[in-house]
């Protein structure tokens, strides 16, 4: 599966009643439209996510996701006159990369949780397409313009339709060309008028649709109920010269005389950073994942130590907020390559480089790492997790 998430935010938000458009406002100390994407970015099963934005409206799309660093976040594409439209020109632009899923989503929809991505993604194992939506409890009535009752409609086997909704990705392209002229407002109505079959898997209250002016203070309460908490780890590894041209560390190969001695790469950055990772989720540490008594692991490049500890954040909904390395040696001197160093590690961990910091120091020829017989590594991680771990 490679799958693809549409976060349409096109809208002008009329019924919301504010002058810029609802996606773009603050809620819970954040934009409702970040508040949506991030949702995706964090998911590993999510490769890309596309937003489809006005035509104009590049400089509030920025500011809004401006924290949210993220190879995954495509250039945004402009949207059309309703939300059809916009879907429709945001499967164009997706067209040709081989996703094979696609999850629309209403950027006006900033409460969604892991659990209803969960569900659509298991959905689309075995059919076409899936969307969120909400057994109908209230009764329904039907009403003349004179707001009178015409009658009562028999609400067995209704269902409030929400976002996400989720289909094969070449099924919903052709159900929008064929029906770009058929009005309708989601697309499983699309999906329905081309045949395609589309599960009803629960949604959340909490991911209800920002429409009218009082939503947002409903939404935002809804948001804070989910309350994050910031972990620190610690990591700490050492590695012993041996004869040698160059070391590795931090994923940059630096010239040197003499290399790290180690199963792996003996890339000490790598791993205390790994290490740190781990200990912040508290899921032992890089012997525990990788021991050095697996022959698969000799001589293996150090990153995918270091993936292993990012997908586990992730997994838990997490996000990374900071990591700070230390470098102790003499020599190889770490100032001329700390930049490539974080460029490096972002690039492996897909964050902003702006997160990571690398710093060296020297044990005033103290030590072990004095009289250069070794290096040493230190490392601190800090992740936001969903308080539900
Ligand atoms: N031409 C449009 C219209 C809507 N949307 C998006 O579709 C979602 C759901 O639509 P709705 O709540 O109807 O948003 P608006 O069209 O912005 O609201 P209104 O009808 O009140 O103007 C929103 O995230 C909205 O930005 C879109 O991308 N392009
Ligand atoms: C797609 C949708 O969110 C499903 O509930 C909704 O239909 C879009 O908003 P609108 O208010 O119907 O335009």
């Amino acid at each position: 599966m490679k799958t693809a998430a549409i976060i349409v935010a096109a809208g002008k938000g009329i019924r919301a009643g504010s002058p810029t458009p609802k996606q773009y406002q603050s809620i819970a100390g954040r934009p409702v439209l970040a508040w949506s994407v991030e949702r995706f970015l964090a998911r590993s099963d999510i490769d890309a996510v596309l937003c489809v934005i006005a035509d104009g409206a590049e400089a509030l799309y920025r500011t809004a996701v401006s924290d949210l660093k993220n190879k995954k976040l495509l250039p945004p594409c402009t949207g059309g006159a309703t939300r059809q439209a916009s879907v429709h020109n945001g499967l164009k632009a997706l067209a040709g990369q081989g996703f094979t899923h696609v999850l629309v989503h209403d950027a006006a929809r900033p409460g969604l949780d892991d659990d209803t991505l969960d569900r659509l993604t298991a959905a689309l194992e075995t059919q076409d397409g899936a969307l969120a939506a909400l057994p109908v409890n209230d009764t329904l009535k039907a009403g003349d313009e004179a707001d009178q009752i015409t009658k009562t409609v028999d609400r067995t086997g209704l269902w409030a339709a929400q976002t996400p909704q989720a289909f094969a990705f070449d099924r919903l392209l052709a159900a929008h060309k064929q029906f770009a002229n058929t009005e309708v407002t989601d697309d499983a109505a699309l999906a329905e008028l081309a045949g395609i079959e589309v599960r009803l898997v629960p949604g959340t209250v909490r991911n209800m649709k920002i429409t009218r002016p009082e939503d947002f203070a409903i939404v935002e309460r809804l948001l804070m109920e989910t309350t994050y908490e910031f972990r620190t780890g610690h990591g700490y590894d050492v590695h012993a010269f041996e004869p040698g041209d160059h070391v590795i560390l931090c994923g940059v190969k630096i010239p040197h005389t003499a290399k790290l001695k180690g199963h792996s790469d003996a890339d000490a950055g790598m791993h205390a950073l790994t290490d740190a990772l781990f200990g912040a989720i508290g899921l032992g540490d890089i012997g525990d994942h990788f021991p050095p008594s697996d022959p698969q692991w000799k001589g293996a490049a150090s990153e995918v130590f270091l993936k292993k500890a990012v997908s586990e954040v992730i997994a838990r909904g997490g996000t990374i907020t900071h990591c700070d390395i230390t470098l102790i040696c003499e020599n190889p001197k770490i100032g001329p390559h700390r930049n490539a160093m974080r460029n490096a590690l972002a690039e492996i961990m897909n964050v902003a480089p702006d997160r990571i910091s690398v710093k060296a120091t020297t044990t005033e020829k103290l030590g072990f790492t004095g009289r250069e017989e070794g290096l040493a590594a230190m490392a601190t991680a800090t992740v936001r997790l969903p308080e539900t771990l």
